[in-house]
């Protein structure tokens, strides 16, 4: 799919990187995935023809991003009814394969019941897939039209909030195309300050353990033209003290009735930063990421992963060397810590941005009308 010019940035293609597609070759449809975890030395599709392959995507992170994660998991339930597999399994398999963002679990869910509407009403298999396709691509569409309304509301809000001139924004894990049906969340108002000459410095978080900063959101930076610098995770406090950070703009995977944030591990020190260095940090998700049924911060479950992602690093390129096929980095056998996401407090959050607009301050009360507009697109 690459070609060499796209890794010396001559590459001109459109900036938008499908990261999902729905197709339907001669002999079935199919599922392809850009596989994430191959960027961005080489863009590889994956071509999924049953649940439990796009299953092993998502746990792998060759899928990933809690809005992409509801569309494949729409798909996923439409790839299997089309394809004969057992519709309920297929959809519990799906839902189960990553726990914190809620917005996997709000796709399938809604896919599956416009299947079992169909079946009940038709008694007609072709038709109940019929029916959780269209429910896939219509979740597909509103997260693309959600990423345009995102973008134009969190650009409003920066320049609100910043002095005029060129905003300085850093950001943490991505949220870009690779997470959305459109140009993704967080990275999308970056996106749109860009475009209207209003971002000055887009500072990238690598975010370790995966490097999803420097592999994923550097390549998008890359690939729009913009004014990008990669950083260690661990230099973001020094960032903040040189006065070099205008706002931190993050995605979400769920966020709680109360407001509580869960996004990937790191958010929540960037969130003590940005408050004690008076800089707003805000979080833009769609309203499929509001999960009404999460009353707060602690009753979200944060995804657990392997200790190897933590103690080698992993590169497709590299011979299999440690637990997980990479390099070790600790002493074999080391045990290590490696929670995917952490939850930063209502408290800390400046503004929350979705399609429906800006929240803040952050409080339940606040959120009520958020969490019901969430209980009507997550059935519809
Ligand atoms: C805007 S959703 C992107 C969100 O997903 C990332 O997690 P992962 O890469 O593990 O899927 C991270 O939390 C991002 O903020």
């Amino acid at each position: 799919m690459a070609d060499q010019d796209a890794r010396n940035g001559e590459d001109k293609r459109p900036t938008g990187i499908p990261a999902l597609r729905w197709e339907e070759p001669p002999e079935g449809p199919v599922l392809v995935l850009l596989d994430q975890t191959r960027l961005p030395a080489e863009e590889v599709e994956l071509v999924c023809t049953d649940p439990a392959a796009l299953v092993e995507a998502i746990r792998s992170l060759a899928v990933r991003g809690a809005p992409l994660l509801g569309i494949a998991g729409g798909y996923g339930v439409a790839l299997a009814a089309v394809r004969g597999f057992e519709v309920e399994e297929a959809a519990a398999a799906l839902a189960g394969a990553r726990p914190t963002a809620v917005n996997l679990a709000v796709g399938v869910r809604r896919a599956q019941a416009a299947h079992r509407e169909a079946l009940a009403r038709t008694g007609d298999t072709r038709q109940a897939a019929r029916a959780a396709l269209a429910a896939a691509r219509a979740l597909h569409r509103e997260d693309t039209e959600a990423s345009a309304r995102m973008a134009a509301h969190g650009l409003a809000l920066l320049d609100e909030l910043l002095p005029a001139g060129g905003h300085r924004v850093l950001t943490h894990c991505n949220t870009g195309s690779l997470v959305s049906g459109g140009e993704g969340t967080a990275f999308a108002v970056a996106l749109a300050a860009h475009r209207s000459g209003r971002l000055r410095r887009l500072w990238v978080d690598e975010t370790r353990p995966l490097l999803q900063g420097a592999r994923l959101t550097a390549y998008e930076a890359a690939r729009n033209d913009m004014a990008y610098t990669l950083l260690t995770d661990n230099a973001a406090g020094s960032l903040f003290a040189a006065g070099e950070v205008d706002a931190v703009l993050i995605g979400a995977d769920r966020i709680a009735a109360d407001g509580s944030v869960a996004n990937k591990v790191g958010s929540y020190p960037l969130a003590v930063l940005a408050r004690y260095h008076h800089v707003p940090f805000v979080v833009v998700a769609p309203v499929t990421t509001v999960d009404p049924d999460t009353p707060d911060g602690a009753s979200i479950e944060v995804e657990q992963r392997p200790g190897y992602e933590v103690t080698e690093i992993t590169a497709p390129q590299v011979p299999v060397a440690g637990a997980g096929g990479g390099i070790p980095v600790a002493p074999l056998g080391t045990q290590a810590y490696n929670p995917a996401f952490d939850v930063t407090p209502p408290e800390l959050v400046t503004a929350i941005v979705t399609e429906e607009g800006v929240v803040s301050p952050v409080t339940t009360e606040a959120l009520a009308s958020l969490c019901a507009r969430s209980r009507q697109v997550t059935i519809s």
